[in-house]
């Protein structure tokens, strides 16, 4: 057969073809190995924070946030033809716990999360990029302020300049242009400290081998990436009104696209309206809405103070504020009197009564919750909405379903010297709260003809709200026009005046529950109505009284 030296020959070149063939394969599937083995690491690495019981990995919000992105995408993106077991183990969870594995759409609302801490609290973006979650809050009794600060193993949590791009994206497609432009300056930030160090590399070692130097391929994709970036950024300053600094970043695009037609036409556009429109005048970045926010953004703003425990009730309200030992001349109170902090005296009262359960009977309460558990929703019953306002699930708990939850009713309605009986009360609701999980300000009461209450009487009078859990950072609850911030207290009941004594809901019962930075805030809910307490709580003869 090969009696010919010229088909000999030609054999060279077959072998020749698989030998250049293989070498692209095992280039490929090396550095595929690699990019598996680095993703395994850090997954890895970070699963151990969880071992730890000071704090677990999705207590933390970039923890989470890593973890809801690696499981919605890329866990599924790395096992795709890697290695049959994982492919296998993925498909068959998919399918036996179907909607158990996170989605793209829970990533977005991790992103989203990590977008409102930082500017709730406003956090220092170069901390959250090193996973460091410091807070500097002002404690209420001075001037100092104590930091609280989850600090986890040195690198274990960094976000990644993808990961930065991708938050500041997510920003973007949410027309949210303050936080894009903050996060997008970041990543550009980013991607030009990635750029010296490539520089300084290829100065300093010989590159041949390739594993210094940039491919053409790797080049371009930085390059593209740099220029969506800078898109963009050009984009979200335009429409914060910033014109100027729209038209150099635009420019900047041009200078490494300079085809680009869409960039050139913007360039144009900004260029005529810088020309026509000095009378825009200054940029007041606080005048722009916060598309996440439902409220203005001065009511935005108080809300997000409180919540940074900045500000103080005025002086006059603070000076009237008092601490005991309660008893309201109940005799189970005086056998064991409750101590008690009155955060507010009038419109609204507030009040904060201390362990007023123990650990064992919130454990009950939330165990008991947990399979009942929902998405909260916000709205009335017809037009109920999923949204950014409130993040949390919730459950409702019958006094028949546990004898602990009667028996927290019982004591409520002892301490509060209201009727708390389940003909005068909503069902106990329990809440805990997701990652960056909030409940925006709000009021408690209806409106009247907001919503029919059944058999219970009468428009929500008073809120019961209970701690069932400490956290490590945020999650207080905020009074924005009583200026009252109540840290979360575990196992502490706060009470406060929904109503006027007139039967008129109370505006200034307007309250929040700030968002989570670290832990899990467990709460619940106990709404005492009208019906049934006419003689505990008497009318009063003004409107406003
Ligand atoms: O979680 C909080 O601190 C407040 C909760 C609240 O206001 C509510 O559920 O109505
Ligand atoms: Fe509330």
């Amino acid at each position: 057969m090969y009696s010919s030296m010229s088909r000999l020959e030609k054999l060279v070149a077959v072998e020749e073809k698989l030998v250049e063939l293989s070498k692209e394969f095992l280039k490929e599937e090396k550095s595929r190995l690699q990019s598996l083995e680095s993703f395994v690491e850090t997954a890895d690495r970070q699963l151990q924070l969880s071992a730890n019981k000071s704090m677990s990995l999705v207590h933390h919000p970039v923890g989470a946030y890593l973890m809801v992105k690696r499981l919605s995408s890329d866990w599924l993106q790395q096992v795709k033809s890697v290695y049959q077991p994982l492919t296998d183990y993925v498909n068959r969870y998919n399918s036996e716990y179907h909607g158990q594995l996170p989605t793209a759409e829970d990533s977005e609302w991790s992103a989203h999360a990590i977008l409102r801490l930082q500017e709730v609290y406003q956090l220092d973006i170069r901390n959250i990029i090193g996973g460091q979650m410091e807070l500097g809050l002002k404690t209420n009794d001075g001037p100092s302020p104590t930091t609280v600060s989850a600090s986890v193993e040195e690198n274990a949590l960094q976000l990644k300049k993808e990961d930065i791009f991708e938050l500041a994206r997510v920003a973007y497609r949410n027309n949210d242009y303050r936080n894009a432009v903050k996060w997008l300056n970041e990543s550009l930030q980013m991607m030009a400290e990635d750029e010296e160090t490539v520089e300084n590399k290829k100065d300093g070692e010989d590159t041949a081998d390739g594993s210094g130097a940039l491919t053409y391929s790797g080049n371009d994709k930085k390059a593209k990436l740099k220029f969506s970036a800078l898109q963009y950024l050009g984009y979200s300053l335009y429409k914060q009104g910033d014109l100027e600094n729209a038209l150099t970043i635009y420019k900047k695009a041009s200078a490494l696209d300079p085809k680009h037609d869409e960039v050139r036409d913007s360039i144009k556009l900004l260029q005529r309206k810088i020309r026509s429109a000095n009378m825009f005048g200054n940029v007041n970045n606080d005048e722009h809405p916060r598309p996440w926010a439902s409220a203005s953004n001065a009511k935005m703003n108080k809300y997000m103070a409180l919540c940074r425990h900045e500000l103080k009730p005025r002086p006059d309200i603070q000076a009237r504020l008092k601490c005991r030992y309660q008893s309201s001349g109940n005799p189970y109170l005086l056998l064991g009197p409750v101590k008690t902090e009155v955060l507010s005296r009038k419109k609204p009262e507030i009040t904060l009564f201390y362990d007023v359960i123990t650990d064992e009977e919130a454990q009950t309460i939330k165990n008991r919750s947990i399979p009942k558990m929902f998405r909260s929703r916000i709205g009335n019953s017809v037009s109920e909405v999923e949204s950014h306002i409130r993040i949390s699930q919730q459950a409702w708990l019958h006094d028949k379903d546990d004898e602990v939850v009667a028996r927290v009713s019982r004591r409520i309605g002892l301490l509060t010297g209201l009727n708390a009986s389940p003909t005068s009360t909503e069902l106990l609701q329990v809440l805990n709260y997701g990652l960056g999980g909030q409940y925006e300000p709000h009021h408690d009461f209806m409106d009247a003809e907001e919503k029919m209450w059944g058999t219970i009487l009468g428009n929500r009078m008073a809120t019961f709200l209970l701690y069932l859990s400490d956290v490590t950072a945020g999650g207080a609850t905020v009074f924005p026009v009583a200026n009252v911030t109540v840290p979360v207290v575990k196992n502490a009941g706060l009470l406060f005046m929904d109503l006027l004594r007139s039967g008129r809901g109370d505006e200034n019962s307007l309250h929040a529950g700030c968002p989570v930075v670290i832990g899990s805030k467990w709460v619940a809910n106990k709404w005492i109505h009208e019906g049934g307490n006419e003689f505990r709580r008497k009318c009063g003869l003004s409107p406003d009284e």
